[in-house]
């Protein structure tokens, strides 16, 4: 779908009010860690949200089966986080980065489709309401992020938005 870029930090956006629930994207791991990068400035904002994100990722035996898909976070905002898991831990080549965030695109539009696939209570609520309003027009929502796999997982970015052009979401970059 459309790919749209604004100059600027991704966070300055929750000084806004929006119509549509706002999505904060970004690019995890699948070992629980918001270490770096634009993960460890989540990391610092919403605290409570990194400790459901390594809970989850502590629960699941193989970091491998979060590997392509997505989760939607809760914060104590008008905020809900989304974890794009692309890779494990950075050590795949970038081809691999790239399908695994094809595919958790994929799983991030179903959740919002389908949102009893939401694990978060509270993500689901909003989420059910927001689809009652917009007649389950999934192209309602943008979901925000930085320039994704560019920094820590060393992707091409040209590789990641070529991903975000052909998925049904309509995506909004943040570029410092
Ligand atoms: N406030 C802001 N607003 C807008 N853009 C911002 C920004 N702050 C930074 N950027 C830019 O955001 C892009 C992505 O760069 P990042 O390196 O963050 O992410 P990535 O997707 O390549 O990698 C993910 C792994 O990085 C961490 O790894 P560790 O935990 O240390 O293992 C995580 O946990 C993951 O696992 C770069 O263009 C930055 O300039």
């Amino acid at each position: 779908m459309t790919v749209k870029y604004f100059k600027g930090d991704l966070f300055k956006l929750t000084n806004e009010t929006t119509s549509s629930p706002l999505l904060l994207a970004h690019s995890c791991n699948c070992i629980g860690i918001w270490g770096g990068g634009i993960a460890k400035q989540f990391k610092i904002n919403y605290f409570n949200s990194y400790k459901l994100y390594n809970k989850y990722c502590q629960i699941v035996s193989n970091p491998n089966d979060l590997l392509g898909k997505s989760l939607l976070l809760s914060t104590d905002e008008n905020v809900i986080i989304v974890c794009l898991f692309t890779s494990i831990i950075g050590e795949e080549n970038e081809l691999e980065i790239v399908h695994n965030t094809k595919l958790s695109l994929i799983d991030l539009y179903n959740k919002l489709k389908d949102p009893q696939l939401i694990e978060d209570k509270k993500v689901r609520n909003i989420i059910i309401n927001y689809n009652n309003e917009i007649n389950m027009d999934i192209s309602k929502y943008i979901v925000n992020m930085p320039l994704i796999n560019s920094g820590i997982f060393g992707v091409s970015w040209g590789l990641t938005e070529k991903e975000l052009i052909e998925s049904e979401l309509n995506c909004h970059v943040y570029k410092l």
